[in-house]
């Protein structure tokens, strides 16, 4: 639509074109005119030029949407708000007027009208409504800019605040990051509490100036010497009623900055500053206040705050991962806390752990703030040991270097101090065990360890006790629990560290840990595959001649019998039956043999259908006559049929030990012959070697002296 833009432009709205020429009449030298015959048309033109109109003359009755329909649909679109309304109506009653009104008309003017008090109402109420909107226009404008100051003005603050905490936190060796983080689980923690906990009272307001006022939390820092603040070991007790007093001395310096514009962020700071490490048993400090007396934001910045402490690395100790965190906060290890708090902790503890994962990328690259020493260490470390402050750091240099070296071979080293009783390990240890890499009294932890295999774990601490100075190194294999995978095989190669002036003081230990499950498992693997049947899975021949070998030798008065045995017309099994078959029955055959001996004999077998057993402790020639002849008729319980068909069964040759000879190739050798004679004899049958058959004319004997022989058909 195009509207002249030199003249103001009304809206004439009626059904009825007489009233509208009237009015369009009345107004059109002082107004550009727009007409709608009904509300729906008015609707659609105030829609696409409510910024061209200042005024409607509104009729009430009307055919598809009356005045009081058009109203209601202005203020559900929010036009009633930028364009003033007046009603011309002959409906001369108050309840039309009073709905006029409430509907947001401006005026109402009845008919008929006289014209120039028509006039005249209709400017003043465009002029009021013009000068309204500009009012509004002002201040709107005005409370953008405070707004803008007041957000200018907070930043600095914040940014005042962070610069001061972050100053002190460099001064305590740490990165920096800490106070972001707690303001960051500050926040977390209360918009969990005041959905949860709504008698706090804590609204989104308030949420906002505690989690900014959590920044001053550690402020009195600032006044504790460096000698404590960055002490390594354990305070002294008064070194730690120093440490205490930070409480106390924040109060001090924030009294003396006293920002007087906002006495309810003054009250944050303060008791956050004073009260963050009391506890909820009045265990804490320094006021040991008890359950609700410490106020809540100063409950909730302690908590984050010692998570915090928990999950990052400190000069003294490595970062706990946040399950191990979670455990000790309310496993009680760092004091009681609000029980409701605790809950709330729990239920926000995923999002913490999230945080907290996409926190450790910051954290790590931000760690050589923390790794620079402060000057009272070196000056200390210079002092125990007399040397001068060069040497010190070309030590630490080298140290560096053989951190670097450590960590890029992709070993676990390790450094033991008998001394301190201190166990180091690289990094590697906490990303493969997820466990510290510093333990302290490492004497009792490693005796008491679920770490070390503890079939292993005595060998290993023996072997650390037969270290010599002349030989101070060894290498042992034992198996460590590692986290999801269970026990693996490590190598760890130890060298003792001796005392160059007595050299006969261990100082300590070095060494290193290398992952060889792999390799180790397939080196096992390939040593079971050397020594067995893989058709059978039993001993092969070579396995059986060394076992049997150290047993002879082990056991020299043992008696023993060697059973040579083999299948007698098995190769009618495979040319009939097939060789998948025939591999079947010779499945069997090592099975059903392993079955009838016992767990401690020797079965194996050493080619084709020829296989052995090795019958210990057995002088009874009675019960090894017995068992031989089970044996011999193992196709009877389950492969009948092939018996009648293709007359198979077992022959078995028998040598004992030592009587028939003291080796292993003379019992092999005089087994066989045996066995020769079983099956010389019609097979399905076994038989005792005897020293005749050793002869060179056998064959010959053999027909002569069957009968002293024990064949059993
Ligand atoms: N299925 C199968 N057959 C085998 C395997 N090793 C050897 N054989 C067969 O076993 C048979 C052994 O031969 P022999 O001992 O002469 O045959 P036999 O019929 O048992 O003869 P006697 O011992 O005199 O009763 C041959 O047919 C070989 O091919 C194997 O791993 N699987």
């Amino acid at each position: 639509m195009n509207v002249l833009m030199d003249k103001q432009t009304i809206l004439i709205v009626d059904d009825v074109e007489l009233n509208r020429a009237i009015l369009a009449e009345l107004f059109s030298d002082i107004y550009h005119i727009l007409e709608a015959e009904n509300g729906r048309e008015a609707l659609d033109i105030l829609e696409k030029d409510i910024d061209q109109v200042v005024m409607v003359l509104l009729d009430i009755v009307m055919p598809v949407m009356d005045g009081f329909e058009v109203l209601q649909e202005m203020t559900d679109r929010k036009l009633i708000e930028q364009v003033p309304v007046i009603l011309i109506t002959s409906e001369n009653s108050d309840r039309a007027a009073l709905q006029g009104y409430q509907l947001g008309v401006s005026d109402i003017i009845n008919k008929p009208f006289n014209p120039e008090v028509v006039k005249r109402r209709v400017a003043n109420v465009i002029e009021l409504f013009m000068h309204k909107s500009n009012l509004e226009k002002l201040v709107g404008k005005q409370i953008e800019t405070l707004e803008k100051q007041a957000n200018k003005l907070n930043q600095v603050n914040n940014f005042l605040i962070e610069t001061l905490s972050t100053a002190v936190e460099f001064r305590n060796c740490e990165s920096g990051q800490h106070i972001k983080r707690i303001r960051h689980t500050t926040q977390i923690l209360l918009e969990a509490m005041s959905k949860e906990y709504p008698e706090y009272a804590l609204s989104p307001y308030h949420i906002e100036k505690i989690s900014s006022a959590s920044a001053m939390h550690d402020i009195g820092k600032i006044a504790i010497p460096d000698y404590i603040l960055n002490k390594p070991g354990k305070l002294t007790s008064e070194e730690f009623e120093i440490m205490k007093a930070h409480c106390i001395r924040g109060c001090e310096f924030l009294q003396s900055i006293h920002y007087a514009q906002d006495e309810e962020y003054f009250r944050f700071c303060y008791e956050i500053c004073r009260h963050h490490h009391e506890r909820w048993d009045g265990n804490g400090y320094p006021d040991r206040l008890k359950g609700d007396n410490i106020p809540i934001w100063a409950q909730v910045v302690s908590l984050a705050d010692v998570y915090d402490a928990l999950t990052s690395k400190r000069v003294y100790k490595n970062a706990y991962s946040h399950e191990k965190a979670v455990k000790m906060i309310l496993g009680g290890e760092c004091g009681v806390f609000n029980p409701k708090l605790l809950k709330v902790f729990i239920k926000v503890a995923p999002v913490l752990e999230r945080d907290l994962a996409s926190n450790e990328e910051i954290a790590d690259t931000e760690f050589s703030v923390c790794s620079f020493v402060p000057a009272q260490e070196v000056q200390a470390k210079q002092e125990e040991s007399g040397l001068s402050s060069r040497t010190l750091r070309l030590l630490e240099l080298e140290r560096e270097k053989y951190r670097i070296l450590s960590e890029l071979s992709g070993d676990i080293v390790f450094n033991y101090d008998t001394k301190s009783d201190v166990l180091e390990f690289s990094e590697k240890y906490y990303d493969l065990f997820h466990r510290d890499i510093r333990i302290p009294d490492a004497r009792d932890t490693i005796e008491r360890s679920e770490v070390i295999h503890p079939d292993d774990r005595s060998l290993f601490l023996k072997r650390l006790t037969e270290l010599t100075p002349k030989f101070p190194s060894c290498r042992i294999e034992l198996r460590m629990m590692v986290p999801d995978q269970g026990f693996q095989w490590f190598e760890v190669s130890v060298n003792a560290l001796w005392n160059t002036e007595t050299n006969v003081e261990c100082v300590g230990y070095l060494g290193k840990l290398v992952n060889i499950h792999e390799r180790k498992t397939e080196a096992n693997l390939l040593r079971k595959q050397a020594n067995m049947d893989s058709l059978t899975e039993l001993d092969n021949r070579k396995r059986i001649r060394e076992r049997l070998i150290s047993l002879f030798e082990e056991n020299k008065k043992e008696e023993g019998a060697f059973f040579f045995i083999d299948i007698d017309n098995f190769k009618a099994i495979n040319d009939n039956l097939g060789h998948m078959f025939g591999d079947e029955i010779l499945r069997y055959i090592a099975s059903e043999i392993k079955r009838k001996v016992r767990s401690t004999d020797i079965v194996g077998r050493i080619g084709g259908d020829e296989f052995v057993a090795f019958l210990r402790n057995s002088s009874s020639e009675k019960a090894v006559a017995e068992k031989a002849r089970d044996i011999c008729d193992l196709f009877r319980n389950t492969y009948k049929e092939l018996i009648d068909k293709y007359n198979v069964s077992c022959s078995v040759g028998i040598s004992l030990f030592p009587r028939d000879g003291e080796t292993y190739e003379e019992l092999f050798h005089n087994a066989d012959r045996a066995l020769y004679y079983a099956k010389e004899r019609g097979k399905n049958g076994y038989a005792f070697y005897n020293e005749t058959m050793g002869n060179s004319d056998f064959k010959t004997v053999l027909t002569n002296v069957v009968d002293s022989y024990q064949l059993v058909k």
